[in-house]
């Protein structure tokens, strides 16, 4: 099982290029199913999660080819297969977002129960309810979801909570549903709006992109001819990036990504200290040497401030001038991060939801566990101002949605090795 061992103390400073956006390319890659003809898809994250993906497609018998520059060719009229096995949805919940593309297309999915993780139970409730008004006949069994549909039918489906992957499968289901779908509190994370234009781009009739209101018209086919389509920039790694630089005090461009996907985290930044500008694709933050004041927040769905974020500023908080406040609506459990972060010498006190993070002068380096993609990237960058050597273990949770985090990091000036036991 590899490691990262980093040793703190380095203001990071430098340029960075920012990757695609591991949320939008999951579900675009999925997307892929309803195309007729082969679809191409670049600006691809080089990430464990898009393996498991081409993976997961692959034993469906799609065809997949990719080339050096991460562009990836999808042609999905070889599918074989409709089952999404345990082996590979245990170790990616985001394979749960072909069950609405190989419905919708093929009338038929088997797809394993994803199952509680790290960071909470993460029901899929609301995906099933959604499909069974289209039309749908599902039933769980063995920890299978075993859907079979003739042809969707369109209707009005109200979410009772704000879900990304289920507003994503219920929009792609409706793509070639029979007549007008209209889903209301759905998701406006710039990921679902990726996913919005990639499907228009196949033809679909969705209007209402980045609202809470997307009203889609069924077509009876997508993706007669081949098109291109580049994911959007990842802007949870974006985020990461800043903080970790505003944690060391330093400054950092970071090119290709969508500073206006990013506001609820620079605004944070901001008043954490840091001087933030921006063009339109890229985005710099100096803290001209400064320590970072602490910050409180809560997180909530998009243009909110995001979860995806949450751990990153509690590592910002351990180290910053006063007390911040991190309140965490979305999952009952993402606070993992914590006890590791205790471990190297930070004040946080939890009390249900809440992290009240009390800065300390300094940390010190100890041995710690990732528990979950965003708890690993916490990590990291308390590591970054540690006194020592912190040795980051089970970072197989990093490599999920991190795209050469220790080359990124290093092009940055940060010490930082990856071993293998
Ligand atoms: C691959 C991907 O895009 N992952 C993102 C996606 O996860 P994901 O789509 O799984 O998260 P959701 O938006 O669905 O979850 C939001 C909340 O709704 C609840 N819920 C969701 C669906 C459902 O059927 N029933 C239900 O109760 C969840 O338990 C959670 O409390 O959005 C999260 C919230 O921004 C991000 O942290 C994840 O990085
Ligand atoms: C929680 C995340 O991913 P996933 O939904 O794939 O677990 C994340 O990207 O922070």
């Amino acid at each position: 099982m590899d490691k990262l061992i980093i040793t703190g103390g380095t203001q990071l400073s430098g340029e960075l290029r920012i990757s695609g956006a591991k949320n939008a390319a999951l579900p675009i890659l999925a997307a892929t199913l309803l195309s007729e003809a082969p679809v191409r898809v670049g600006n691809i994250p080089h990430l464990h999660d898009i393996t498991t993906t081409m993976e997961l497609l692959g034993r469906m018998g799609v065809h997949l080819l990719v080339d050096e520059r991460m562009n990836i060719e999808v042609d999905s009229s070889t599918i074989n297969s409709f089952e999404a096995p345990y082996e590979l949805v245990k170790t990616m919940r985001a394979s749960i977002l072909v069950l609405g593309p190989l419905l919708a297309r093929f009338g038929e999915a088997h797809v394993s129960l994803p199952g509680g993780c790290a960071i909470g139970t993460r029901p899929v409730d609301i995906h099933l309810n959604g499909l069974m008004k289209m039309g749908a006949d599902i039933n769980v069994e063995g920890g299978y979801i075993n859907a079979k549909a003739t042809r969707l039918k369109g209707c009005r489906l109200v979410l009772p909570q704000v879900t990304v992957t289920g507003t994503e499968n219920l929009l792609m289901a409706a793509t070639l549903a029979e007549g007008i779908t209209t889903i209301e509190n759905a998701a406006k994370e710039p990921e679902v709006t990726d996913l919005a234009h990639f499907l228009n781009a196949m033809g679909a009739k969705i209007s209402g992109i980045g609202t809470d209101v997307l009203v889609i018209e069924g077509v009876d086919k997508l993706g007669l001819t081949s098109i291109h389509y580049d994911i959007l920039p990842d802007r949870i790694e974006t985020g990461t990036y800043l903080v970790a630089a505003a944690i060391t005090g330093g400054k950092v461009k970071l090119k290709n990504t969508r500073p206006e996907t990013l506001d609820a985290v620079t605004d944070k930044l901001i008043e954490a200290g840091a001087e933030i500008t921006t063009g339109p694709d890229w985005i710099q933050l100096d803290m001209h040497g400064n320590k970072p004041k602490a910050i409180s927040l809560r997180t909530a769905p998009y243009p909110a401030f995001p979860t995806d974020m949450q751990a990153q500023f509690i590592a910002l908080n351990t180290i910053a001038e006063g007390v911040g406040i991190i309140t965490e609506t979305i999952f009952e459990n993402r606070f993992m991060h914590v006890q590791e972060l205790h471990r190297m010498g930070a004040d946080i006190k939890l009390e249900s939801n809440t992290a009240i993070c009390t800065g300390v002068k300094r940390l010190t380096s100890a041995p710690v566990m990732a528990t979950d993609l965003r708890a690993s990237a916490s990590l990291v960058i308390a590591a970054l101002v540690a006194e020592g050597s912190t040795m980051v273990d089970r970072i197989y949770h990093i490599d999920r949605g991190y795209d050469h985090i220790e080359e990124k990091l290093t092009q940055l000036g940060a010490t930082i090795r990856r071993v293998a036991r």
